[in-house]
């Protein structure tokens, strides 16, 4: 007889955010475990990453890449823990392992590096000897040895590597059931999606959508793993599957905005484009949204909501413009604004959908400061303060209302 694949169920911070839920965690773990081989990747418990990073600023600003890694990856330190000790309280071995432990090898770009290679030896180990595995999400180590993390958020791509490496589902659990056409804290209409492509979910997880990290639906997508976004309650039924393909027609299908964003413009003087290669070897790789270099210079918008390294970023970027000297017209660095994006498929070539969400802004006097546009994505450029109610008027224009049941 086979033996039962095995599943990656991931719980976020939401999920673990205290120790009554953690036990209700274990307990669905348990359950599922009876059916199957289980590892299990857990972020840190609600608020801790950001508290840790928090303290971190307060001694130094910004905090050394490496230093700040090594403590944000203590965060799901504690919750793997946690979990494995609720597990064995009811009775199952657990084993909780870090991410170096588990083989998550990655490059060395602390805050935001991206996985290069799993090792799944220690977990397949493991769950041979008939343990639990839980493993802290959002970190690796990297081929210098160093502990690094993910990014905000990246925990989602510990899963959908480990899924891959050990050829396993990957269920992704969190305090909502499923990704929504908007976030449905924020908007009271928004409807649950059945799928999505990976296409349109990393455009959604770009956007600013908490849900689900971009790195992770690129992963999956590279490795054809389907992803089931779910509730952490049992009793909430609902999903969405992320995968290849999904029964899907041209149009929008959800918006998501990010008021974390710092709009950075940097301008050369006149005849100074012989400085070009060098500021597409400093702004490249710091992951800034809609990257625009020219020979008068180059604009983007870094989000800080989605990286724990953008005040170093914002440090290394100062750094250079001051070593431009007199080549240097000025740099701005704004946050005054916010990106809300349109988001589906076929948007670039449809100028009905761009004319209509620019009329739908317009009629309530929202200001669209600029237009950016891909296949996946249109993202208006508004000032903060309106953020949430171009959300809305974008949502009510594109995703039709259903009656409500009495
Ligand atoms: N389009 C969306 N669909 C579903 N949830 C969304 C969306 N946009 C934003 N969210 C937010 O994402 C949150 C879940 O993501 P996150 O906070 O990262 O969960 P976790 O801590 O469990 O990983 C939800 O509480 C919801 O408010
Ligand atoms: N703890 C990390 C990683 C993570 O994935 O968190 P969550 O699953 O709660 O979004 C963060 O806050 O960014």
């Amino acid at each position: 007889m086979t033996s039962p694949a095995p599943v990656v169920m991931k719980f976020g911070g939401s999920s673990v955010a205290d120790l009554e839920r953690i036990r209700h965690c274990a307990r669905r773990v348990v359950d599922r475990a009876a059916e199957q081989p289980v590892v299990v990747v857990v972020s840190a418990m609600g608020q801790t990453t950001n508290e840790l990073l928090a303290m971190a600023r307060a001694l130094i600003d910004p905090p050394p890449a490496r230093e700040l890694d090594m403590l944000l990856s203590t965060g799901e330190r504690g919750s793997m823990t946690l979990l494995a000790l609720a597990i064995t309280a009811l009775g199952r071995q657990a084993i909780s392992l870090t991410g170096s432990q588990c083989g998550i090898i990655t490059d060395h770009q602390h805050g935001r590096a991206r996985i290069v290679e799993v090792r799944p030896f220690r977990v397949l180990d493991e769950l041979a000897a008939g343990n639990i595995v839980i493993i802290g999400g959002f970190q690796g180590v990297s081929y210098k040895r160093d502990v690094t993390t993910l990014g905000r958020g990246g925990s989602d791509t510990t899963a959908v590597a480990l899924a891959a490496a050990i050829d396993a589902d990957c269920e992704i659990y969190s305090d909502v059931d499923g990704v929504y056409s908007a976030d449905p804290r924020e908007v009271e209409d928004a409807e649950r999606l059945g799928s999505l492509s990976y296409g349109e979910m990393q455009a959604l997880a770009r956007a600013g959508a908490k849900v689900l990290h971009s790195q992770a639906v690129q992963l999956a997508e590279e490795r054809g793993i389907a992803i089931y976004a779910r509730h952490s309650r049992p009793d909430v039924t609902g999903e969405t599957i992320i995968r290849k393909n999904p029964p899907t027609r041209p149009g929008v299908r959800a918006v998501a905005s990010d008021a974390s964003i710092v709009a950075i413009h940097l301008s050369l003087s006149a005849g100074s484009s012989g400085h070009v290669p060098e500021v597409i070897r400093k702004l490249a790789p710091l992951g800034l949204r809609h990257l625009r270099i020219g020979p008068h210079g180059a604009s983007g918008f870094l989000s800080q909501a989605q990286r724990t390294d953008s005040s170093e970023a914002l440090a290394r970027l100062g750094a250079f413009a001051r070593s431009l000297g007199r080549d240097l017209a000025g740099i701005e660095c704004v946050e005054r604004f916010a990106l809300v994006s349109c988001v589906g498929s076929g948007l670039e070539e449809n100028p009905e959908v761009m004319t209509r969400a620019y009329e739908s802004l317009h009629a309530l006097e929202i200001g669209v400061r600029e237009v950016y546009t891909d296949s996946h994505s249109l993202a208006f450029l508004v000032a903060r303060e309106q953020r949430a109610r171009a959300v809305r008027a974008l949502h009510a224009t594109f995703i039709p209302r259903r009656p409500k049941p009495c």
